[in-house]
Order: structure tokens, then C-alpha cells, then sequence
């Protein structure tokens, strides 16, 4: 046996996050650990990882008992873990960032080191410069280096926090083909996944938890996505359907002509962007990480200039506005990573809810009106189901999934005119996803345009009455979801499209 955890327990203030849990992995075995958002997965994870010191039970490593003193010393039993939050440092190259988790024994050369991680990176297909800064790396970029780092050292347990939630349906693939072939050498993988077809598809055995019990197992090959959903979330759950598309009315949202050279070497070139979004419509861009997404948002949310073209808001140009002038006109922004840009994790709820709601609600002539921000932050957290001991908890201690909850929350509860989307269902569970789907498509029917971007498919085709894609800074034609075919949509991803023949498209809605 690889692994083995007999009781389990930890409890923080207010909350059991693992409630006396144990489980066995064999060597090669790919095992799914399944439950809703802080159900207490990565509690666990972090505890056989040496991150979080369990206050209870015991903990086999090849059939002998282990205390694990912490990352290192689980690095050097053999183990590896892809967090769900990156633990990279932005200033630093990928390489440099590498270099800091090996061992200073097995670290060579850098030169050399640049090399293995060319060749890992080859040999699994993730694609990665090893000396481009990670700062200026996409999530879906990021989340290569934290697979990567694992994969260069010798490894018998590989941990997954939801590692494909940020990665293209291709690279989910590829990254799932990647998996069985190390376990077939014999590496255990402990997965954690809110894609319950993935978990089907790659898992030989899951274990399921609830409020920090394990509450039921199943095999995943032998049992159906609806099945497992049910497993962990009770028989409440009603999974949506397609969503009808809505009327749309005038155009809320343009872009004419907008151009945005690169600010650094490795930023993506913004060209000849073209795009109307209309009053009660949900456009989705679909897109491999790294095409200009981020450069998008930002273009949109006032972090970063265009050298030529417009950005209209209800006719009116906004390029000249900065973040808090465009949310005073009715903008909202939900960023792609949500610890450092969506939330700041040392401030608790009520104030991360300031932040970008005292500019519709909870300040007046600089004052802040307290008894306002907190019954706001307290109907997000009921309305949206965020489990969380209450409005005064610390934002870097909720589950990852019950603050991507928080931030979609706070930013639909402003009603805004526009709201622009990053991975909106980022590590959400399936119940929770439902629910913010269903949030979207009601601020859509109130009158709201919402440019939604994503690199699931299915929730593109999902939510969208328009879809288009991003590739390599220029944006295809955006159609009716009707008459896009998902081999359409994927050579647009790969940036087969005539960026003429966008604008024309563009320019007639
Ligand atoms: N450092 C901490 N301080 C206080 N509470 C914490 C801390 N870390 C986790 N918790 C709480 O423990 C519970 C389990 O959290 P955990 O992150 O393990 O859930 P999860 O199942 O991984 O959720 P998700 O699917 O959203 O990532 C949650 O209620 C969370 O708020």
C-alpha cells in the first residue's frame, strides 16, 4: 500500500474541516477524492503533503508510519502536489521558481536545469518558456509550472488540486493521458476534481466527503456523473439544462479598432479588436490560456491603454477612465485568479466586499457605512451559499470554490450594465456552478451584457448566445451559438479565421 490514513482530524476555529478520515491508495492507483465546496479535500491534501499538521490519527507511507514534517520532507519521500492556488513567485523566472522547490543536492546547474525542464516539458506536451517571469504567465500557464516542478523530481504520490479546472478541454486531455501513463509506472495520483466526466474517465477508485466526513466510495468507471454528483451533494441537486437566448437590445459594449502592443516581452499583442456586446446578451470567448484573455480584461476593466481604437460604454468612450470611474458607470470585473486580484486574503469578507461594492453601495463622501457592508457581505454569503463561519472570516481561509462564490456574488449583487467574466465556475462545485449559472442568466434577462470568458466549452455553450474565440491577440467572428459547431469554435481557437472577414461580422450586429 502507498498510502494510508487512519483518522484524520482537523478542526479549525468554528469548523471540523476532517473529521477522523481514512483511506487507502495503492501504488499506481488513481484515486478521486469527491465533495462539495469545503467539504474539506484539500484540508486533507495538505495534510499528507505536510502543510497543515493534522491534530488527530496516523499516516502510512509505504506500509510505515510517517509524520510529515512538511513540504520538504514530503518532497523527499517521493511525494509531489499541484496546488489549487499557485505557490509561485511572480518576480521570479519559471526556471528560478523551479530551482526553489528542488532539493539543493539534486540541483545542478541552471543551464542544465532549463534543459530538464525543456525536455519535461516536451515530454508531456506543456509547452513552457523556462525563463519567461511566471508573473507574466496566464493561470493556465502557471498551473504548467506547478505540474511541471512535480514531474522533474522522481515521484511515487502526485496530488492534484483540481488541476485541469484552468486548462483547455485539449489540454484536460492530454494532461489525463498524462496521468495514466504515470500511473502505469507506478506513481499513485490522489485527485481532486469538480469535472465528475474527468474523474470517470481517469479515476480507479473516489472517495467522497462531506462536511469533512468520508460519507461513501464508489468506482467511477462503473458509475455515472449524475450518480457521483448525487453521492456528494444529496438528492436536492437539479442539474440545468440549455439556457433559452434572451432578446438583445443596443449595443452596451464596443470595442472599434482597438489595438494594445505588448507591455512586456511575453504579454500578448491586442489586434484590430472588434466587438459589439449588446443589452441582455452573454457573449463567450472560448481560447487556450495565454491568447490575450488577460490582456482583454484589463484592457476593459482600465488597467491597461489602448494605443488606438475606442472602447465604448453605451456609446460613451471609456478608454481614458480608470478602474473605479468605469465600475461608477456600471462595469464589473470578475479577474481569473481570485487570491490577489478578486480577494485580498488577509481582509475578511465584509471588507473584500467593500472594496468593489462601496462604489454602488456602503460609503458615501468617503464614509464608510458599516451596518450596510456587512448586511451586504451577510445576504452574498446566504444567497450564494458560501460556508464560511461568518462575514468577519479571513478571505485566504474559505475553500477555494466558497470564495470564487463570494467574488461572482458580490460582483452580480452590484447589477451592473457590464459584466466581464473570468472562469466564472473556477473550482466550483457542481450545485454551486448551477446556482451561478443561473445568477448569470438572470442579470442577462435583466438587461445586463456579460462577456464571458472561459476555457469550458460546455459552459460556453452553456450560457452563451454568442460565441467567438481569442487566438494570439485577434478575436474571430462572433456568431450565434446555433451556427457554431464545436469544430468551428475549435479552429478558431487555433486561429483559423480571417481577421477581416471578424470585423465585417463584428461591424453588421
Ligand atoms: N486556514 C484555515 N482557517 C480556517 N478555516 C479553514 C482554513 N482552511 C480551511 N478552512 C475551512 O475548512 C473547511 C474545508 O476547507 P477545504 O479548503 O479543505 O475545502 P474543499 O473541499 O477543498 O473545498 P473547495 O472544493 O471549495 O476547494 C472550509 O469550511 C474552510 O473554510
Amino acid at each position: 500500500m502507498r498510502l494510508e490514513l487512519l483518522g484524520l482530524s482537523k478542526r479549525y476555529p468554528g469548523c471540523v474541516a476532517n473529521d477522523a478520515v481514512s483511506l487507502k491508495v495503492e501504488a499506481g492507483e488513481i484515486h478521486a477524492i469527491l465533495g462539495e465546496n469545503g467539504a474539506g479535500k484539500s484540508t486533507l491534501m495538505k495534510m499528507i503533503y505536510g502543510v497543515v499538521k493534522p491534530d488527530e490519527g496516523q499516516m502510512l507511507w509505504n506500509n510505515k508510519e510517517v509524520e510529515i514534517k512538511g513540504p520538504a520532507h514530503a518532497r523527499q519521500l517521493g511525494m509531489g502536489m499541484v496546488f489549487q492556488h499557485f505557490s509561485l513567485f511572480e518576480t521570479l523566472t519559471v526556471a528560478e521558481n523551479i530551482a526553489l522547490y528542488l532539493d539543493p543536492s539534486e540541483l545542478g546547474s541552471m543551464a542544465a536545469l532549463r534543459q530538464h525542464i525543456e525536455q519535461v516539458a516536451n515530454e508531456y506536451g506543456l509547452a513552457i518558456n523556462p525563463d519567461r517571469k511566471v508573473g507574466s504567465l496566464s493561470v493556465g500557464e502557471q498551473q504548467r509550472v506547478e505540474i511541471i516542478r512535480c514531474l522533474i523530481q522522481d515521484i511515487q504520490l502526485l496530488i492534484l488540486d483540481e488541476p485541469t479546472a484552468v486548462l483547455t478541454p485539449a489540454e484536460a486531455e492530454h494532461l489525463i493521458k498524462v496521468l495514466k501513463q504515470l500511473a502505469a509506472k507506478g506513481c499513485s495520483i490522489l485527485f481532486i476534481s469538480h469535472k465528475l466526466h474527468e474523474v470517470n474517465a481517469l479515476c480507479d477508485r473516489a472517495t467522497v466527503l462531506r462536511a469533512g466526513k468520508v460519507t461513501g466510495s464508489c468506482v467511477p468507471r462503473d458509475t455515472s456523473p449524475a450518480e457521483m454528483a448525487r453521492l456528494m451533494l444529496g438528492d436536492g441537486l437539479t442539474l440545468t439544462k440549455a439556457f433559452e437566448p434572451g432578446p438583445s437590445g443596443d449595443v452596451l459594449l464596443q470595442l472599434k479598432d482597438i489595438e494594445v502592443p505588448p507591455t512586456d516581452h511575453f504579454a500578448i499583442h491586442l489586434r484590430q479588436l472588434n466587438l459589439s456586446l449588446r443589452r441582455g446578451e452573454i457573449i463567450g470567448l472560448a481560447g487556450v490560456a495565454g491568447n490575450g484573455q488577460d490582456e482583454l480584461v484589463d484592457l476593459l476593466n482600465g488597467e491597461l491603454s489602448a494605443t488606438k481604437g475606442q472602447v465604448l460604454l453605451a456609446g460613451e468612450p471609456i478608454q481614458r477612465l480608470g478602474v473605479q470611474q468605469r465600475r461608477h458607470k456600471g462595469m464589473a470585473v470578475v479577474p481569473a485568479d481570485r487570491i490577489g486580484r478578486g480577494a485580498v486574503a488577509t481582509m475578511s469578507l465584509s471588507e473584500n466586499n467593500l472594496l468593489t461594492g462601496c462604489i454602488t453601495h456602503g460609503a458615501k463622501a468617503g464614509l464608510i457605512d458599516w451596518k450596510v457592508v456587512s448586511a451586504r457581505a451577510e445576504r452574498i454569503i446566504s444567497h450564494y451559499k458560501v460556508k464560511t463561519s461568518g462575514k468577519t472570516e479571513m478571505a485566504g481561509s474559505l475553500s477555494g470554490g466558497n470564495l470564487q462564490k463570494f467574488i461572482l456574488g458580490r460582483e452580480i449583487e452590484q447589477a451592473p450594465q457590464v459584466l466581464v467574466c473570468f472562469h466564472p465556475t473556477w473550482g466550483v462545485d457542481v450545485g454551486a456552478a448551477n446556482l451561478i449559472h443561473q445568477q448569470l442568466i438572470k442579470l442577462r434577462d435583466q438587461g445586463a451584457a456579460i462577456l464571458l470568458l472561459s476555457e469550458d466549452l460546455d459552459e460556453l455553450y452553456l450560457l452563451s448566445d454568442r460565441l467567438g474565440a481569442l487566438c494570439a491577440g485577434q478575436l474571430s467572428p462572433v456568431a450565434p451559438k446555433s451556427e457554431v459547431s464545436l469544430e468551428r469554435l475549435g479552429q478558431w481557437m487555433a486561429g483559423q479565421f480571417d481577421a477581416q472577414h471578424d470585423k465585417e461580422t463584428c461591424h453588421a450586429d
